[in-house]
């Protein structure tokens, strides 16, 4: 498949956006015409530089509202055309992108649009340029893929073709079977891109949120699908409009660009094979779906990953972290034989103190792991995705960890067993404190009564919040929820969760991303991301007990204001001791349609803290109405602490 990608999804100027592209990978690009126009560049130069960087120059655009008025304005389009079309010859561009009127038209008349199409055709044969056609979702007159695709093929010119965006077609919801009526050959151009479903006009969703595929709601492999059995073969290049990535760094951009576009291609594949396979075993009723002429290529496929490995916390001074796990009730295990690395655990939950590289570095989450079933293959694919491996130095014998890095400078390993935590010795090995593992009506994970890692909540900076998204999803096929969101002092939190499917009443993985507004852009984890906290979520089979063990030991709780339990009370009708207990321990509780929740969190060391949660009878949420109180309870104690 050939890639390519819009100027104007990018920050920067020209150059820097032409750069970006190659270095990313794609194989040609379009101008937006603002581009070109402030650009210092000549044309020539512009040429001249995307040679160099081994980028195509597939399209010049847009060229607006040509079509659909009268015969005085349509001479002056085209004089407005022939310009264009001398300065696409110095640019060494073909074709040029037309799209449907929404400024002028004032004649509503298929015939005469016709005829003004192929007059256009005409004069752009002569200049040696090729003209693709396409409706804009709020078109005056021709707001409609299948509308624009009558009008070239009535105007029948070979000059003519038309242009597809995903955009204009999916958020219209126009039905995309048709789109294998059109003969690939008059299909000139394709544009791709995802956005969320909002409820806005289409000209605002279109100019300001789409986002690259995979970070919205758009079903665009079927789209592709579609596309890939006309015989086109031509580019698939992102046209993204979007207020976020016009102002993120250019580099890191096109590269969540190019991530999306092999994320797409891949999940076309396997759409299109898909429904071979369906057309095979329908065989008597319907011929065997043909091979597209479009290449599709797919990528190392891994299955969600089985559960939480560890997770591992960076601190210059690990001490206030030691005893916050030891009040936690986690067991030492000691040091890592030749890293100063030490491992805590509490039954399956593991936890992994780090040292190293961490001058004046304030405790903070800096890698999470995951079990997968190949390790080595996960790597390939993250890889394939654009993550890039981690090599972390190790002596002979050691067990080699695989890992990538996620966009926000987080480390993800991916591990196919534990087998590294037999680096470690010299702790107290696993103590079985008091509380910790008594049975009592499991929840969800908790297995076999046995604590274990439940969420890990990650804060992101907000221009980057899409790329984060995608991320997890592609690489780890991390499943996004429905986004959410929470108040807090100091801004609204988005919440976005990505997580394993619904297995035994439980989940394996659990990943909540917070995009915080007030993360700066700049955030890299380890430096800056103390402005906001994370947290890791432990789950244990009884909470209550587990409270109870946590605070004779001299755990900070953090503290739930009386408010929040009047109105548990007013919600839930929560029996008397109940509530007097969840009061006594500072407890939220929580329940769904499934079942209860509790859980507490504790005081914030760094940037992060801890949460302690029991699921009960497969509680599937996150206590999010609870958020809430617990962002307030947070900048209250910051503050104190800055006075
Ligand atoms: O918003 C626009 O004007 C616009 C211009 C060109 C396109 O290809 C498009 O999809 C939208
Ligand atoms: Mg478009």
């Amino acid at each position: 498949m050939r890639t390519g990608i819009a100027t104007v999804c990018l920050s920067g100027t020209l150059e820097e956006k032409l750069r970006a592209a190659a270095k990313a990978g794609f194989g040609g690009v379009e101008i937006f015409e603002t581009d070109l126009v402030t650009s210092s560049l000549s044309p020539e130069d512009v040429r001249l530089l995307a040679e160099d960087l081994g980028l195509g120059l597939d399209l010049y655009q847009p060229f607006r509202d040509l079509d659909s008025v009268p015969e005085e304005l349509y001479r002056a389009n085209l004089r407005r055309a022939e310009a264009k079309f001398g300065l696409m010859g110095r640019l060494g561009i073909e074709t040029i992108l037309v799209c449907s009127n929404v400024g002028t038209a004032s004649i509503d008349d298929d015939a005469l649009r016709t005829e003004q199409l192929h007059g256009l055709a005409e004069l752009a044969a002569d200049h040696g340029v090729k003209v693709a056609y396409e409706a804009l979702a709020w078109g005056t007159y021709v707001n409609d893929y299948e509308h624009a695709w009558r009008l070239v093929a009535d105007a029948d010119h070979p000059s003519l073709g038309t242009c597809l965006d995903t955009f204009h077609i999916l958020s219209r919801g126009w039905d995309t079977e048709p789109i294998e009526k059109i003969p690939g050959e008059k299909i000139f151009f394709v544009q791709v891109a995802d956005a969320p479903k909002l409820s806005m006009d289409v000209l605002n969703w279109s100019r300001h949120y789409r986002v690259f595929p995979g970070e919205g709601q758009f079903d665009l492999p079927k789209f592709l699908g579609h596309v890939a059995h006309t015989g086109y073969n031509g580019p698939v290049s992102l046209e993204v409009f979007n207020d976020t990535f016009r102002q993120a760094d250019v580099e890191r951009t096109a590269v969540d660009a190019m991530r999306s576009l092999i994320w797409l291609e891949e999940r076309t594949a396997q759409h299109v094979a898909a429904q071979r396979v369906a057309a095979e075993h329908d065989g008597a009723l319907a011929a065997p779906a043909a091979k597209p002429a479009m290449p599709l290529r797919t990528l190392p496929e891994v299955a969600p990953p089985s559960g939480m490995n560890f997770a591992e916390v960076t601190a210059e001074d690990t001490h206030p972290l030691e005893r916050l796990l030891a009040q936690l009730g986690f067991a030492s295990q000691g040091e890592h034989r030749t890293k100063p690395v030490s491992l805590w655990t509490l039954g399956d939950a593991r936890i992994v103190l780090n040292r190293q590289q961490a001058r004046g570095v304030a405790p903070g989450i800096s890698a999470l792991a995951f079990d997968v079933d190949d390790a080595v293959k996960a790597v390939a694919r993250a890889s394939q995705l654009k993550a890039v491996p981690v090599a972390r130095a190790s002596q002979a014998g050691e067990e080699i960890l695989q890992a990538v890095r996620a966009p926000d400078g987080t480390e993800v390993f991916l591990c196919q067993d534990a087998r590294w935590t037999r680096e470690f010795g010299g702790g107290e090995g696993e103590a079985a404190h008091d509380g910790d593992r008594s049975p009592s009506s499991v929840g969800s994970g908790a297995r076999g009564g046995r604590a274990r890692i439940d969420h890990i909540n990650l804060a992101q900076p907000w221009q980057h919040y899409d790329e984060a998204v995608l991320f997890y999803s592609s690489t780890l096929a991390l499943t996004p929820q429905p986004s959410q969101d929470v108040s807090s002092p100091s801004g609204l939190v988005r919440s976005q969760v990505m997580q394993t499917p619904l297995a035994d009443g439980g989940r394996a993985v659990r990943l909540a991303l917070n995009l915080a507004p007030w993360v700066r852009a700049d955030s890299v984890r380890g430096t800056v991301f103390d402005t906001f906290a994370e947290h890791i979520a432990i789950e244990v089979p009884d909470l209550i007990a587990h409270a109870q063990a946590c605070r004779r030991r001299g755990l900070p709780f953090l503290p739930i204001p009386d408010n929040y339990y009047e109105d548990l009370d007013a919600r839930f009708e929560l029996p008397p001791g109940k509530l007097a207990a969840l009061r006594e321990f500072d407890l939220l509780y929580d329940r769904d349609e499934h079942g209860e929740f509790l859980h507490f969190y504790t005081a914030t060391v760094g940037s992060v803290f801890f949460e302690v949660v029991q699921r009960i009878d497969g509680y599937d949420g996150f206590g999010a109405p609870n958020a809430p109180v617990r962002h307030a309870v947070q900048h209250a104690a910051q503050h104190r602490g800055q006075r």
